[in-house]
């Protein structure tokens, strides 16, 4: 866990920690700790001897906490502004293009202000009740892209890495839901509109890694085409937001009966932030859903692929579920509490983003070491998820655990905690339940080898080489 060191409750401050203190034995297995960078690792002196392959840029302070009850008691102290380290390239286009930042990048009473305001829209239940049928039509349409593609095929089946279709599912789903419009990114050939937002995004999100490592001041100047790159691809990002509300806009001035558009033209409508928050909001969340979502279901997929029975058991869940008649989907999601399990189980073993940071706002006690207010504490999710001390057998995928009588709080991290947990924490759960309700109703998942995926960090956690996944239609 954190620091196992003597108990001494009083102790405070760096200089009389020893070097089995930051011991963090094996913190992330089975991940590349050299691709690591920013405040992804842990900085420290000692921890840095502890890991010896691993590289940092400079060194800072950081506690890192491995147990439940230690990140229950960080995120007590995480005040009533928890404050988010900004992604630099992010920050300096909004600076080139006078653009406002986004929660995502915003700290303080600004951040509070903007995110209450977004939460009824995006996470709230009733928000999320508003934008499910979006979801639920998008999930629908990748069944009948799965089912065109397997007839095409003499075999009755097909064998693919779906990486890439998952990446199309996830940015059409959360754009229908975020701007009502649909891309069409699930049709034979999308437009070449459609084709320039999702190289846009894919750009985007490819350049922010590099540009990670870069100090903010020479971003422009040691890669010109890497920083050109990222900055026209946030541009093109933005300019789909400016059509979309043109169109809202448009909408308005015909007059037509107010209906459900999506979450910006709900936000356009309440008139509660200026147009430039909402704008800039909706594009960090368009940047923020779409591999997040897409590597998870991946790993669902593989992980029902090498286990049938489990796979058997959600398939009945589901079908109970829908044996009791149409009715509101949020009723019929809330039916299925195995499937929900199936998705913590997998983001357990395999979390998106391997840490949550806070900065406590007061003295914080964490396994009889005093940690001073402003210290950079990160949860590894990563290594709790895969840790004995935490989970009985955890290298098994048991969605059940989920479901026993077990004390399972501050176990399920992923979407970190508190007032600064994923805004997008609703729209991903409910996407990604709706998608696998639909795929597995229709298709049995089977995988072409059952042995560990091995998994790299580049800006998220993902496979080396993505799972080869054979789908085949249930008469
Ligand atoms: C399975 C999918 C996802 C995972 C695992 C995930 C995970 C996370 C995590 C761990 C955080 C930091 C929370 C904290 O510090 O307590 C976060 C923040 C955030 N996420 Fe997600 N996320 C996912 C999907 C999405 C989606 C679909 C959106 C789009 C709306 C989104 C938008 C955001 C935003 C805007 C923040 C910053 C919130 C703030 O600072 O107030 N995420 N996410």
């Amino acid at each position: 866990g954190l620091c196992s060191g003597p108990s001494d409750p009083g102790r405070h401050g760096w200089g009389s920690w020893g070097p089995g203190c930051a011991n963090l034995r094996d913190p992330l297995p089975g991940l590349r700790l050299g691709s690591l960078g920013w405040g992804m690792g842990s900085g420290g002196r000692a921890e840095a001897r502890a890991l010896p392959h691993r590289e940092t840029i400079g060194t800072y302070n950081c506690v890192n906490v491995l147990l439940p009850r230690d990140a229950a008691q960080l995120f007590q102290s995480e005040g009533i502004f928890p404050r988010r380290m900004g992604i630099e390239s992010w920050i300096a286009h909004r600076q080139i293009r006078n653009h406002k930042c986004g929660i995502f990048l915003l700290n303080g009473e600004e951040w509070r202000s903007d995110r209450l305001i977004l939460n009824k829209e995006v996470i709230s239940p009733a928000g999320t009740r508003k934008f499910l049928p979006f979801l639920n039509a998008v999930a629908q349409d990748f069944v009948t892209l799965m089912h065109r593609r397997i007839s095409k095929n003499t075999r009755r089946s097909l064998t693919i890495d779906l990486y890439g279709d998952l990446f199309r599912f996830t940015l059409e789903g959360s754009s229908y839901a975020l701007y009502g419009e649909r891309l069409g990114l699930l049709e034979e050939s999308p437009n070449a509109e459609s084709q320039r937002f999702i190289s846009a995004v894919e750009t985007m999100l490819r350049t922010t890694l590099p540009l990670l490592f870069i100090p903010p001041g020479l971003m422009r100047w040691v890669n010109t085409k890497l920083w050109r790159d990222h900055i026209e691809a946030w541009d093109t990002i933005f300019k789909h937001a400016d059509k979309c509300i043109q169109n809202i806009y448009q909408e308005f001035c015909l007059g037509q009966p107010r209906k459900y558009s999506g979450i910006m033209a709900e936000l356009l409508m309440q008139a509660e932030l200026p147009l430039d928050s909402i704008k800039a909001n909706v594009t960090e969340f368009t940047a923020g859903g779409v591999d997040t979502t897409a590597m998870p279901l991946l790993f669902t997929l593989f992980e029902l692929a090498r286990n049938p029975s489990v796979q058997t058991a959600i398939r009945r869940e589901i079908a109970e579920a829908e044996s009791q008649g149409p009715r509101e989907l949020s009723k019929v999601l809330n039916s299925m509490p195995l499937l929900k399990s199936a998705l913590k189980e997998t983001l357990r073993l395999y979390p998106v983003g391997i840490t949550v940071q806070r900065y406590p706002t007061k003295d914080v006690v964490l396994q009889n070491y005093c940690v001073p207010a402003g210290t950079l504490c990160q949860v590894g999710l990563y290594a709790m998820g895969r840790s004995p001390e935490v989970f009985s057998n955890p290298e098994r995928y048991d969605p059940l655990r989920w479901l026993s009588k077990e004390d399972n709080s501050f176990k399920a991290l992923a979407f970190g905690f508190g007032a600064r947990q994923c805004i997008g924490r609703r729209l991903a759960e409910t996407e990604m339940m709706l998608f696998l309700m639909h795929v597995l109703r229709n298709f049995r998942i089977d995988t072409v080898s059952k042995a560990d995926i091995k998994t790299v960090f580049g800006f998220i956690l993902m496979p080396e080489k993505p799972p080869l996944l054979t789908f085949r239609p249930i008469d």
